[in-house]
């Protein structure tokens, strides 16, 4: 049992490929061995994270994910435990190893409700794992309801039941830690995964997955030293073109971020042309007109704040610019206009696409929901048709290239949503692209350590994405 950190990335498998792991596991163990451990590892960790914990709830589900439940609830007992337990289907229809777990729940005498509990000091949710396949009802709604509304801690075994484990999508239970079984699922690491799984722990059971990951959970950079005999020349320059009038703001987070981020110079190329010759508070970032700069050497970020006024230098810029991050009314501009598209499939040079889900949906020609009901799949299929690096952004950003297994985020959180930090990301990835041989490391890094600032931000002061830009150190 490893208690998932995100110090370090991880492989994540989806339904299909744990699947075939759960099956040849299967066949070389003896029957029902993979449930028996499942049930041992749950109550095991039942006891780490709730010791006092005396009324135990264990509510089961119609399949497997209810086997290991009932598998769970006997070694409680056993081990004193007043446990609970509940079955939102009918004994005889489980399946084989779920069937022998009730056997042996029966013969050890744990007591078996009809009627949901009132009160318990943990609720163990076993009522779907993998199988998850359509909105919660009836019984299994109740019980999901009563156990997530409840101030008692819940332990989800596999998933929180009701969560879909490729998209992160679906009403599920709200659990306080998740254990996942056998490998680690996409879903509960993006769309709403993260909300309902809580803390999380992972058990392979014992099995080692040979499968190829369906995707991964990044992890930090790794530390990079800058040599004493450095210059400013050798960390990358950055310009920022953005800001039309009303919206300079933008443009000067995404320039001050790629500062803070660690670019060797910052231009600011607003499109507003009353913004004057200088950036108050910022005498670092020299202030240019767009055309003046020498884009075939050096790392654009276009977008940030731009309006309409943005499309009119996409297409020099697309052709132009050695890296490239695209943001906002880039992306707008782009998802309006067949042309610039094909111009940014043939860029053929390093493009990031930083897309939040609106903007993807634009991209897409889809919906919003649509996105955000497969934001892998969503992702992906921006990064083909588009021949770029795509960053989806929201809870668990999606980091996808045509051709590589996409990764998924783990830093970051709610205090992100808040004007601006779209801006900051864009910068920081700018400043990234020139000091690494790959994009999509580069695009996936920055977005771990724009993340990991708002996670290590101190308590007591307000996240704002001019704040954000600032603590981007290096260290
Ligand atoms: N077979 C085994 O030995 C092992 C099973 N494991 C567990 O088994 C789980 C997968 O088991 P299953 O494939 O049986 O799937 P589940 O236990 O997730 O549930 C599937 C059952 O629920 C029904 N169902 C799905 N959505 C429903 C809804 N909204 N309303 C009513 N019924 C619904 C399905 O028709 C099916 O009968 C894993 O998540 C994991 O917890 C793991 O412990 C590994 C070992
Ligand atoms: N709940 C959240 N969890 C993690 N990251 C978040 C969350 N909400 C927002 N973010 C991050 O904050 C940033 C917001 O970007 P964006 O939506 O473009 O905002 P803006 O346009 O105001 O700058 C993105 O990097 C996004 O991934
Ligand atoms: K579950």
């Amino acid at each position: 049992m490893l208690k998932v950190t995100f110090d370090r990335p991880w492989p994540l498998h989806g339904t299909a490929a744990t699947r075939r792991i759960e099956q040849e596991a299967a066949a070389s163990l003896p029957a029902h061995a993979l449930m028996e451990r499942a049930g041992l590892a749950v109550a095991r960790l039942a006891l780490a994270i709730a010791p006092h914990a005396h009324r135990v709830w264990v509510a089961c589900g119609p399949g497997n994910n209810g086997g290991d439940g009932l598998e769970a609830a006997v070694h409680l007992h056993r081990w004193g435990k007043a446990v609970t337990v509940t079955l939102a289907g009918s004994p005889d229809k489980l399946p084989p190893d779920a069937a022998n777990a009730w056997r042996k729940c029966r013969e050890a005498g744990v007591p078996v409700a009809d009627a949901l509990p009132s009160a318990w000091d943990l609720g163990i949710d076993a009522l779907l794992g993998l199988g998850s396949s359509r909105p919660l009802e009836d019984a299994l709604a109740a019980a999901a309801g009563r156990m997530s509304a409840s101030a008692s801690p819940v332990l989800a075994i596999d998933l929180p039941s009701g969560l879909n484990a490729d998209t992160g999508n679906g009403q599920s239970v709200r659990a306080a830690h998740t254990v996942s079984l056998l490998t680690l699922k996409p879903g509960l690491f993006t769309g709403a995964g993260r909300d309902a799984a809580g803390e999380l722990w992972f058990d392979d059971l014992g099995v080692q997955a040979a499968e190829a990951p369906t995707a991964q959970l990044a992890g930090p950079a790794p530390v990079r030293v800058r040599a004493h005999a450095s210059h400013k020349g050798l960390n990358g320059d950055v310009a920022v073109i953005g800001g039309a009038p009303g919206m300079a703001g933008a443009a000067v987070l995404a320039a001050t971020s790629a500062l803070c981020g660690g670019a060797g110079r910052v231009f600011l190329a607003p499109l507003d042309t009353g913004f004057g010759a200088a950036v108050p508070g910022w005498p670092e970032l020299m202030v240019r007109a767009w055309d003046a700069l020498p884009l075939e050497s050096i790392s654009v970020a276009c977008g940030c704040g731009g309006g309409d006024a943005v499309a009119a230098m996409l297409p020099a810029v697309l052709s132009r610019a050695k890296w490239l991050v695209l943001d906002a009314d880039a992306l707008n501009a782009i998802a309006a206009d067949a042309s610039l598209q094909e111009t940014l499939r043939r860029r053929g040079r390093p493009t990031v696409l930083t897309p939040h889900p609106l903007e993807a949906a634009r991209l897409l020609g889809t919906s919003t929901a649509q996105v955000q009901g497969d934001r892998l799949r969503a992702a992906q299929e921006l990064g083909e048709r588009s021949k770029a690096v795509v960053v989806l952004k929201g809870s668990g950003t999606v980091i996808a290239a045509p051709g590589t297994t996409p990764s998924i985020n783990p830093t970051g959180n709610g205090r992100l949503a808040t004007g601006g930090t779209g801006d900051v990301l864009a910068g920081l990835v700018a400043a990234a692209l020139p000091v690494s041989s790959d994009a999509l490391q580069a695009a996936a890094h920055a977005v771990y350590r724009h993340g990991k600032a708002a996670d290590d931000w101190p308590a007591g002061e307000p996240l704002t994405a001019g704040a954000l830009a600032r603590r981007l150190h290096l260290d």
